[in-house]
């Protein structure tokens, strides 16, 4: 099936009409569940001959997306709004044939933003060739995307996904044997950047700032992305399975959701490592958690950067008084989830209607739980300081639909596939006055453990 691929960079931005969007066709008809007997994660298992999936997933739910019919990159401080353009355009012209209805159904893309605006990561929308979603409320659907001159019927949809389940289906094994080694920074080097950081805040420069780290591992044999997937979206129920183009993880922070005209965001901020807690004490976490002072602030600048900035674009906000315990097989973190009625915005063609996932996660990046705050202090201090180019880590990793319902998570928890034997990881931390660099290098071990261990390597 055809392709195609557009880039678009540098500055300015042009105006939507100049921006090439290919003629998209789809078509989405409801699946029978039983033709998924694992469920997505089965999916992932059963076609992991098809090449790499674009993954959205959390508990059974989620997108499933095979082949690429068209996809688009863009870079520097309007790589979003290009982006949003040439979604815009795809999806008022698509041709599209839709017996579902709802979030996640017709057009459909999967996109991840680099976190930095001078970073060489492209960022992309990628728009598979065949979408497969399941929902909460019980849908279940199949939905073909194709630039060709013959758009896609019911017929060929299901054809395509029978044609897709080429492997026996059940979890694959997991990497074994590799070794992780030093990315930009070795761990003595990035203790000194978070002592330098401290420092910085002691001095009244900025209240928060977000620094991380990169370490690589080398597999001994090639990766498969259906173990790695399958193992933590098995392992990490709670979180959101991400896998777009080479950029894979478990992220348990969602940036911006949007369902109809509702948005929810959950933010993270403070984390204890599970670890090392005492196994007979039950209020371990509560305690040492949720009473830190340290911990409780690290929390509020996060939360307090999303409300300033998604105060706008709502009315009717609503945000728990006090963070909870949000416990993961790893770590416990401070957690706040967020709700938010959308308002109705005047749009260029004098509709009203609500900002879509991609406006608001364009909008909302980056909160104080992946920069700091103020976002421009910490963000000029994390390329001072991290000697790091985070790429697609930190930032959005999601879906978009042709109404503007989608979610995007925060690229945390995860890794970019540099060769089929190599994997670089990222993991950081909210640095304030009262953080050691010695407890913060232990964190991020603790986040980086979804990935080693779903790459069979041994966790730190
Ligand atoms: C930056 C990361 O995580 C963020 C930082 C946290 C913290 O400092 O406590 C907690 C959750 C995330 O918001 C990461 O996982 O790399």
């Amino acid at each position: 099936m055809a392709s195609v691929s557009s880039r678009v960079a540098g500055d300015p931005s042009p105006a939507d009409t100049e921006i090439p969007a290919p003629l998209l066709s789809t078509v989405t008809v409801p699946l029978d569940p039983a033709r998924l007997p694992g469920g997505l994660v089965g999916l992932v298992e059963a076609t992991r001959r098809s090449g790499l999936p674009a993954v959205w997933l959390r508990r059974e739910n989620g997108l499933v997306g095979i082949g690429t019919a068209a996809r688009f990159e863009a870079s520097g401080t309007e790589r979003f709004t290009r982006a949003r353009q040439w979604w815009r355009r795809v999806s008022a012209t698509a041709r599209r044939e839709n017996t579902v209805g709802g979030p996640g159904t017709g057009p459909l893309a999967f996109g991840s933003f680099a976190f930095a605006d001078d970073s060489a990561f492209e960022s992309r929308l990628v728009v598979p060739a065949l979408v497969i979603g399941t929902a909460d409320d019980g849908r279940t659907w199949l939905t073909q995307q194709s630039v060709d001159e013959h758009p896609p019927t019911a017929a060929t949809a299901l054809a395509a996904f029978e044609a897709l389940l080429d492997s026996p289906p059940g979890r694959p094994d997991v990497p074994s044997g590799g070794r992780v080694r030093d990315g930009s920074l070795s761990g003595d080097q990035w203790m000194d950047a978070v002592a330098a950081g401290v420092r910085r805040i002691s001095a009244g420069e900025l209240h928060k700032l977000v620094l991380a780290r990169d370490v690589v591992v080398d597999l001994d044999t090639a990766v498969e992305p259906a173990a790695v997937l399958s193992d933590l979206a098995h392992r990490y129920r709670d979180c959101w399975t991400y896998s777009v183009e080479g950029l894979i993880g478990s992220t348990p922070e969602m940036l911006i959701k949007v369902e109809d005209n509702v948005a929810r965001a959950r933010v993270l901020a403070g984390t204890l490592d599970r670890a090392s807690a005492p196994a007979d004490d039950p209020d371990y976490a509560q305690r040492v958690l949720w009473g830190s002072t340290k911990q409780r602030q690290e929390h509020e600048f996060a939360i307090n950067s999303l409300l300033d900035r998604l105060t706008s674009y709502t009315d009717t906000m609503t945000v728990s008084s006090e963070p909870f315990v949000l416990e993961l097989p790893n770590v416990w973190h401070l957690a706040s989830d967020v709700t938010a009625v959308l308002n109705d915005a005047p749009s260029p063609t004098g509709k009203h209607r609500t900002p879509g996932a991609l406006a608001l996660a364009e909008a909302l990046h980056p909160t104080a739980a992946v920069c700091g705050t103020p976002t421009a202090t910490a963000a000029d201090l994390i390329s001072e300081l991290e000697h790091l180019d985070r790429g697609p880590y930190a930032g959005p990793v999601g879906w978009v639909d042709s109404t503007g319902n989608g979610e995007w998570g925060i690229a945390l928890r995860g890794a970019v596939l540099e060769s089929p034997t190599t994997a670089r990881l990222y993991a950081g931390c909210g640095i304030v006055e009262a953080s050691d660099p010695a407890a913060e290098l232990r964190e991020t071990w603790a986040k980086f453990r979804p990935m080693l261990q779903a790459l069979g390597v041994q966790a730190h």
